[in-house]
C-alpha cells in the first residue's frame, strides 16, 4: 500500500503517449519532478503540454504509458490522486453570477473539506490570493488577473501537496505576472511540488528548479536552465571593447578559422568562437600582440530566447 510517507518523485510521467487520430499529442514523454521542487514545462502552441497535464490531473486517459502523483497512478487510482493534486487549467468555466466566496465554498465542499476546517481553508485561500476584499463580488466582474487568482485559489482549496498549473500567466499584465510569480514562490517555499507550463522560457526560468522543453509531443531537453544552455553551447559569443583599432582588429580576426559572425561598430567587436579556452586565449593574444588596447574581452551568454529557438524547430502539428 502506498502510504502518506511516499519518498519517491512527487510527479512522474512514464513513456506517456496520447494520440488524437494521426496527431501524436504526447509522444513517449518521461520525466520526474522531485517533491518540493518547481518544474517548468515549456513548449510552443500545440506541443502537448495541456494534454500531458490533463492526463496527470485524471481528466484524460493516455493511449499508453502511465502518470503518477506521489506514486499513485492517475489512470488506475484517480480518486486518491485528486485528493493530493490541485489543477489550474488554462481556461476555466465559471458561473458568472456566483461570487468568489460561493465559488470557493462549492469546491471546498466538493473536495470534502468540512466544518471548521472549511472555514479556515476558505479564509486562508482568500487571504493568500488577495481575494478577501472581493469575496462577494460576482465572478463576471473580475479582471483577468483576479480570475486567475480565483482559479489558483480553487486549486489550493483542499491543501494539495502537488500543483499543476497550465499557463497561469497567459494574458496577465506585467504586474499581475510578478504577483503570480511571488505566489508560486511562496507555495514552493512551503514545500509544494509545482508543475507549471508556459510558451516562454524566460517567464519560468527564474522560478523553476528544472525545466523540460517539449515540441510536437516529444520532450527535447530536461535539466536546469544552465545545464540545457551549456549542453547547447557549441560556440562562444565574445564581446570586445577597444580604445580605437576596431578596423585593424577586424582585419586580424577575419581570416581566423575559429572566428565566425564577426562584426564591429565604433569601439565594439562581436564574434563567435568555434572552440574552447585555447582558441579564446589565442584570439586575445592576437589582439594584444598587435598592440590593440583591449578594455573588455568577455563571453556573453546566449539569451534564453536563443536557447529556446536552438532547441525547438518551430514545427506545429
Ligand atoms: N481533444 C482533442 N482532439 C483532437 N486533437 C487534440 C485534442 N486535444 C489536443 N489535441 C491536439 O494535440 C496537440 C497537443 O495539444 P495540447 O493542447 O496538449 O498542446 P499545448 O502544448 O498545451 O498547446 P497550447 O500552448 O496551445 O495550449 C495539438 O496538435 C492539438 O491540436
Amino acid at each position: 500500500m502506498i502510504a502518506k510517507q511516499w519518498s519517491g518523485p512527487a510527479i512522474e510521467l512514464q513513456n506517456l503517449c496520447r494520440t488524437f487520430g494521426s496527431t501524436h499529442a504526447v509522444n513517449n514523454v518521461s520525466f520526474v519532478v522531485p517533491a518540493g521542487s518547481v518544474f517548468g514545462y515549456i513548449g510552443p502552441n500545440g506541443a502537448g503540454k495541456t494534454t500531458s497535464m490533463r492526463i496527470l490531473a485524471t481528466l484524460e486517459l493516455p493511449t499508453s504509458g502511465d502518470a503518477f502523483i506521489e506514486g499513485l497512478s492517475s489512470i488506475n487510482d484517480p480518486d486518491r490522486v485528486r485528493g493530493r493534486l490541485g489543477f489550474m487549467p488554462d481556461g476555466f468555466g465559471t458561473y458568472g453570477d456566483t461570487n468568489c466566496a460561493e465559488y470557493l465554498d462549492f469546491f471546498a465542499r466538493s473536495y470534502g473539506v468540512i466544518g471548521r476546517q472549511r472555514t479556515r481553508r476558505l479564509r486562508w485561500v482568500m487571504d493568500f490570493t488577495g481575494l478577501d476584499k472581493l469575496a462577494y463580488k460576482p465572478i463576471r466582474g473580475l479582471s483577468k488577473g483576479m480570475k486567475q487568482r480565483l482559479c489558483l485559489g480553487r486549486a489550493l482549496i483542499h491543501d494539495p501537496s502537488v500543483l499543476i498549473l497550465d499557463e497561469p500567466a497567459a494574458g496577465l499584465d506585467p504586474r499581475a505576472r510578478i504577483e503570480l510569480r511571488q505566489m508560486i514562490r511562496t507555495l514552493a517555499a512551503e514545500g509544494k511540488t509545482i508543475l507549471i507550463s508556459s510558451h516562454i522560457l524566460t517567464e519560468l526560468a527564474e522560478m523553476c528548479d528544472r525545466v523540460g522543453i517539449i515540441e510536437q509531443g516529444c520532450l527535447l531537453a530536461t535539466g536546469t536552465v544552465e545545464e540545457i544552455r551549456s549542453r547547447l553551447r557549441k560556440t562562444r559569443n565574445i564581446l570586445v571593447r577597444t580604445v580605437g583599432g576596431v578596423e585593424q582588429a577586424l582585419e586580424l580576426l577575419r581570416p581566423h578559422p575559429a572566428v565566425d559572425q564577426l562584426e564591429g561598430e565604433r569601439d565594439l567587436i562581436r564574434f563567435h568562437i568555434h572552440g574552447g579556452d585555447a582558441e579564446q586565449v589565442e584570439i586575445l593574444r592576437i589582439l594584444t600582440d598587435a598592440r590593440i588596447d583591449v578594455l573588455d574581452y568577455a563571453t556573453v551568454d546566449e539569451s534564453l530566447e536563443d536557447v529556446f529557438l536552438q532547441i525547438t524547430q518551430g514545427n506545429v502539428q
